[in-house]
C-alpha cells in the first residue's frame, strides 16, 4: 500500500478522459486550476496541463503511472453503450473497475468518483421523479445496465472512511452536448435515413435528458465536498437537468433546429416493442452468418415510449447541486455545434 497523497492536492485522473463527458470535465477541472492525468484506450486531443496515459483500465501495470500522486480520480470510462458484447461490458466495467479500485488503494488516491448512470434502476417500465431509492433493476434492460449495477455496487461498497478512501456516484441520464458521439449523430443518421417520421407511442412521456456542463459540475460538487464527514460518501446522485421534457418534443427541437422534420405520425408502443425485439433475435440468430444493426433496438424503444425523469433533490441537499445551463440553452448550443449534420450540409 502506498502512502496517502498530500489531501487536496490539485492532481486528479480521469480515466475515459479522451470520451465525449471525460474530455468536457477534464475542460472544466483546468479552468479551475487542477492539472489532470488522463488515462484512456485513445487520445483524441492535446491540452495543456493534461498528461496522457494509454492504456486498458484493467491493465493495473497501465494504469499505476496515471495515478501517481493523484489524490482524485474521475472514472468515466465504459465501451458505448449500443454495443452487445456481453463479455466486454463484463470486462470492463465489471472487471476493471475492480482494477481501478485496487490501483487507487495502492496509489495511496482518496477521492473516487464514478459516472454510473440512472439507468441502473430502469427495467424498461415508467418511472416519474424516481430518487436513489429506488432499488437496482432486477431485470436490467441490457448488458451495459446490467454491468453498470455491478460497478456501482463495487465502487460504493469500496467507501472506507477508516482507510481513508471515499468513493460516491454520480448518476446522470441522457447526456448531450456538442461532440456528443450518439446521441444527436443517431438522430440525424436515422433522420437521414427517412425513419424519423414516427413517434412511438401517444408522445407525452416525459424524461431526462441532462447537458453535459450540468453532469461535469455535479461530478466537482461531489469530488470537493467528498469529506469523511460528509454525507456523500458511498452514496449514489441522481444529476439531471430538473427539468423533465417530453422525448419526442426533444427529440423534434435537435431534429427541427438541424433542419430536419419533426416526428408526426404516432405508432403503439407495443407493437413497436414486439417488432424491435424480434428484429433483435433475428439479428441475434444470424449473427454468425451476417450482421444486422437495428435502429430501433429494444432498448431504445423502451428508452423512447416510457417516462423515465429521475429527481436530484438529494444532490440539491447534500451537495448545493443546482444546473448550471437550462435545457433550451443546451438545445441551442448543441444544435450549433454540429454544423456538419445539418439538413444538406
Ligand atoms: N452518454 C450518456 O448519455 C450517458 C453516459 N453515462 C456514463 O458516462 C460515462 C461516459 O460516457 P460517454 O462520455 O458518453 O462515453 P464515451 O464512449 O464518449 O467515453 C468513454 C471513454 O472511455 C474509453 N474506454 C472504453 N473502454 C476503455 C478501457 N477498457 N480502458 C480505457 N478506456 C476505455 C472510451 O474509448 P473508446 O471510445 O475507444 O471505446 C472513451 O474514450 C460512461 O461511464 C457512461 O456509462 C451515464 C449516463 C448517460
Ligand atoms: C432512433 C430514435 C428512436 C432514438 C435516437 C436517440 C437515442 C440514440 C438516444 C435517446 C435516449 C438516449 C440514451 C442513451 C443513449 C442514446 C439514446 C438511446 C443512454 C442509453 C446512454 C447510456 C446511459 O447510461 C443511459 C442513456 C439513456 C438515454
Amino acid at each position: 500500500m502506498a502512502t496517502r497523497v498530500r489531501p487536496g492536492n490539485k492532481r486528479c485522473a480521469v480515466i475515459g478522459g479522451s470520451g465525449f463527458l471525460g474530455r468536457h470535465l477534464v475542460e472544466k477541472l483546468l479552468d479551475k486550476g487542477y492539472t489532470v492525468s488522463v488515462f484512456d484506450i485513445r487520445q483524441s486531443y492535446e491540452l495543456p496541463g493534461v498528461t496522457f496515459h494509454l492504456g486498458d483500465l484493467c491493465d493495473p501495470q497501465a494504469l499505476a503511472p496515471a495515478l501517481r500522486d493523484v489524490s482524485l480520480v474521475f472514472h468515466c470510462a465504459s465501451p458505448a453503450p449500443g454495443s452487445d458484447n456481453r463479455a466486454l461490458f463484463e470486462t470492463v466495467n465489471i472487471k476493471g473497475t475492480r482494477t481501478v479500485i485496487q490501483a487507487c488503494a495502492e496509489a495511496g488516491v482518496q477521492k473516487l468518483v464514478l459516472t454510473s448512470s440512472a439507468s441502473v434502476v430502469f427495467e424498461g417500465t415508467d418511472i416519474k421523479n424516481g430518487g436513489e431509492d429506488l432499488p437496482y433493476a432486477k431485470k436490467p434492460i441490457d448488458y451495459y445496465t446490467e454491468t453498470k449495477i455491478e460497478q456501482e455496487k463495487l465502487v460504493l461498497a469500496a467507501c472506507d472512511k477508516e482507510k481513508g478512501f471515499l468513493t460516491v456516484a454520480i448518476r446522470p441520464h441522457g447526456i448531450f452536448g456538442p461532440r456528443d458521439p450518439q446521441l444527436v449523430p443517431i438522430l440525424v443518421d436515422t433522420a437521414r435515413r427517412g425513419k424519423m417520421k414516427f413517434i412511438i407511442g401517444d408522445g407525452t412521456n416525459l424524461v431526462d435528458f441532462t447537458f453535459v456542463e450540468n453532469v461535469v459540475h455535479g461530478h466537482i460538487l461531489a469530488a470537493e465536498r467528498l469529506r469523511a464527514d460528509s454525507p456523500i460518501c458511498g452514496k449514489p446522485y441522481h444529476i439531471t437537468n430538473d427539468e423533465p421534457v417530453r422525448f419526442w418534443d426533444f427529440m423534434s427541437d435537435v431534429l427541427v433546429g438541424l433542419g430536419y422534420a419533426a416526428p408526426r405520425y404516432h405508432l403503439p408502443y407495443t407493437l413497436v416493442y414486439g417488432l424491435a425485439l424480434l428484429l433483435w433475435l433475428l439479428a441475434l440468430i444470424l449473427r454468425p452468418l451476417v450482421s444486422i444493426k437495428p435502429t430501433f433496438t429494444p432498448m431504445r424503444v423502451a428508452l423512447a415510449g416510457t417516462h423515465h425523469y429521475y429527481s436530484c433533490e438529494r444532490a440539491k441537499q447534500d451537495m448545493g447541486y443546482k444546473p448550471v445551463v437550462g435545457l433550451k440553452e443546451g438545445i441551442a448550443r448543441t444544435v450549433q455545434s454540429y454544423p456538419h449534420l445539418r439538413q444538406g450540409a
